[in-house]
């Protein structure tokens, strides 16, 4: 019997009975389950069933009003938002926030957090050197996603595929130990989506990475994760290994008419 304190810290991400309440709403309701380093966890449920809201407790935009979270054993509720991509948390969003006014390469190294620390102090201690060093990793993750020679490209001229991944590049360049994903599959063709499943499960093999991503593409779930959690109405309905969860019949009830569990 592991103890709960060891499972804590054994784990990359603990949610421990997480609640989230917005006036009459309980967005989160004891949500509890743990991802083990090097796990990918996939994050699925229905329109509204919270899976936004807890991604957004670990960014720290959320406050919850119960619960515990913690990332390798580090209380991340003691923290604030700009605190969060030091512990090693990196995040993607659903609405790619590329400025088509930079280059790829420069958007990409705008998920440095050294990039991001623009105190005069910095820029005075031989920016140049820095700035060389940034360019270098921002090409070593470039090429790592097979976007080498998009580098010097504006996002504007990119297909939507690409711009997903240069945006997953921009998040690999704070390091990231834990790395959440917002539906990374959507707006991608078949032939995309497998694509990046494959990328991705390189890049968490090459990186050491924990991956948790919420999904409403089954083919990615089922191409990536080692694990589906299913939350409805802000309580886990169900977790175990995805073709499993799959076919669960308190799952397939709460997607009832969607095509997602089918
Ligand atoms: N800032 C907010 N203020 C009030 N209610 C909110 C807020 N954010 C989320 N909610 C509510 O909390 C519940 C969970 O929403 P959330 O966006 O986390 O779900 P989701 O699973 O991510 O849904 P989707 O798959 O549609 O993105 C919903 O009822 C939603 O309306």
């Amino acid at each position: 019997m592991v103890s709960e304190e060891h499972r804590r810290e054994a784990a990359m991400l603990d949610v421990g009975g997480l609640t989230v309440e917005f006036g009459g709403v309980r967005a989160l309701d004891g949500v509890r389950f743990a991802v083990p380093a090097r796990q990918v966890c996939g994050l699925i449920g229905p329109n509204g069933a919270g899976k936004t809201t807890l991604f957004n407790c670990v960014s720290r935009f959320v406050d919850p009003t119960g619960g515990t979270l913690s990332v390798a054993g580090s209380d991340l509720l003691a923290r604030r938002a700009h605190e969060v991509a030091a512990l090693g948390v990196a995040r993607t969003f659903q609405n790619l926030g590329l400025l088509d006014a930079l280059s790829v390469r420069e958007n990409v190294k705008l998920g440095s957090p050294a990039q991001r620390d623009g105190t005069p102090w910095r820029a005075l201690r031989g920016g140049l050197a820095r700035e060389d060093a940034l360019d270098a990793r921002a090409d070593d993750v470039l090429a790592l996603l097979g976007l080498a020679d998009a580098a010097e490209r504006r996002p504007g001229e990119l297909p939507f595929g690409t711009l997903k991944r240069v945006e997953l590049a921009r998040a690999l360049m704070g390091e990231p130990h834990l790395l959440l994903l917002d539906e990374p599959a959507n707006g991608l063709s078949h032939g995309e989506v497998d694509e990046l499943a494959q990328l991705l499960l390189g890049v968490r093999e090459r990186l050491d990475l924990t991956l948790v991503l919420v999904e409403h593409h089954m083919g990615m779930i089922r191409a990536v994760a080692d694990r589906a959690v299913v939350l409805d109405f802000g309580r886990v309905i169900a977790d175990g290994e995805p073709e499993r969860v799959c076919v669960d019949p308190v799952v397939v009830e709460a997607y009832l008419g969607t095509a997602a569990a089918a």
